[in-house]
């Protein structure tokens, strides 16, 4: 008989054509939803293989109710919706997809960075709306990213990435990790800081820590009150590292100048959500990650993740 395998989104079949040689392959496929948990419980009765995104919760009640399930893989590198104790509990290897997005990520995040210091939708917004009536000393002036202080928050991989980036702009790179990256400060002229420092110091301020309980509201009320009052957060990692309430005050009360942020606590982010009210907020739809490419690469990362698994090989890329 042959292992059984869930898919909780529609994927392209040329991705999965290598999965369905071997295994049973089941899909949701519902108008590119999310699946419901109810429906989720009921489907991995049985699978010895679940494909997952960040959009599904994976946590005791899903394990426990998976008892033939063997891997979980995940299509990110980020595996904060994965309860990982659970997963020790039933002895399954759940694996993300890292390195594959590097530069298509940090690509995004200074693409944020840069849009958010120059205004570039209000920009568009201007001729679409058809307000442009003359070239003017002060017309969308912005502030300028080269030669700034940026200071990275999480230097993992994404975060070498968008260091490597910023040295193109002649910017002064600091950053904060929870250890100390020797070879990226001399690959990259990286400069190692304490937390604190590296708020009062940064232009920009770029966070791409993952999300864990010790970094859940690291950026609270305390935190954008030691950044210059013309300081631009960026936030390409998750969420919840924000404290969105302490986010909306120090922006509208131009505590900090501005903030780009591609995630949220919640996501989708309500379009009544108060950040959205505020013209210094450029806000995308969870896409740091999204090219083509790179989603594809992905994609054939998490297959053959839960292929190799499901031989009872080692996976490429297993979550420790
Ligand atoms: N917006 C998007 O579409 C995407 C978001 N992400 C997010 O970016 C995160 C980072 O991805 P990678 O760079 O691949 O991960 P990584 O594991 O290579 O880097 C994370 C870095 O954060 C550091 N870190 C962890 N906890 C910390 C703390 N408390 N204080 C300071 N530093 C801490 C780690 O030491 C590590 O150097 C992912 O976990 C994911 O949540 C990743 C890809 C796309
Ligand atoms: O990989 C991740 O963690 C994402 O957020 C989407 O690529």
């Amino acid at each position: 008989m042959k292992k059984k395998i869930y898919v909780t989104r529609q994927l392209p079949e040329s991705v999965l054509s290598k999965l369905r040689d071997q295994f049973e392959v089941d899909m949701w496929t519902k108008e590119d939803q999310p699946i419901p948990k109810d429906i989720l419980l009921e489907k991995v009765k049985g699978v010895h293989g679940l494909l997952t995104m960040l959009t599904e919760q994976i946590d005791s009640e899903v394990f426990g109710k998976a008892k033939n399930l063997e891997v979980v893989a995940n299509l990110a590198v980020g595996y904060d919706n994965i309860d990982l104790e659970a997963a020790k509990k039933y002895d399954v290897t759940v694996t993300n997809t890292p390195e594959v997005l590097n530069e298509t990520t940090a690509d995004l995040t200074f693409a944020l960075l840069l849009a958010t210091a120059r205004r570039i939708p209000e920009g568009v917004d201007y001729i679409k709306e058809n307000k442009w009536e003359t070239w003017s000393p002060l017309l969308l002036a912005g502030s300028d990213v080269h030669h700034k202080t940026i200071g990275i928050v999480g230097m993992g991989n994404i975060g070498e990435a968008v260091a490597k980036r910023a040295t193109g702009f002649e910017m002064n790179i600091l950053y904060y990790n929870r250890s100390r990256k020797e070879k990226a400060e001399d690959r990259l002229g990286a400069k190692y800081v304490s937390f604190d420092y590296l708020l009062n110091e940064s232009d920009f301020v770029v966070c791409m820590t993952p999300l864990t309980d010790e970094t859940k509201g690291m950026f609270d009320a305390e935190a954008f009150s030691k950044m210059k009052n013309s300081a631009i957060f960026i936030n390409t990692s998750r969420g919840g590292v924000v404290n969105e309430d302490d986010l909306y005050e120090s922006l509208k009360t131009k505590d900090i100048h501005a903030a780009g942020l591609d995630v949220f606590r919640d996501e989708p982010i309500h379009r009544n959500h108060p950040l959205l009210e505020l013209d210094n907020v450029m806000a995308l739809p969870h896409i740091g990650s999204s090219s083509v490419e790179t989603r594809i690469k992905m994609m054939e990362l998490a297959v053959d993740n839960i292929e190799r698994v499901l031989k009872g090989e080692k996976p490429k890329t297993p979550v420790k």
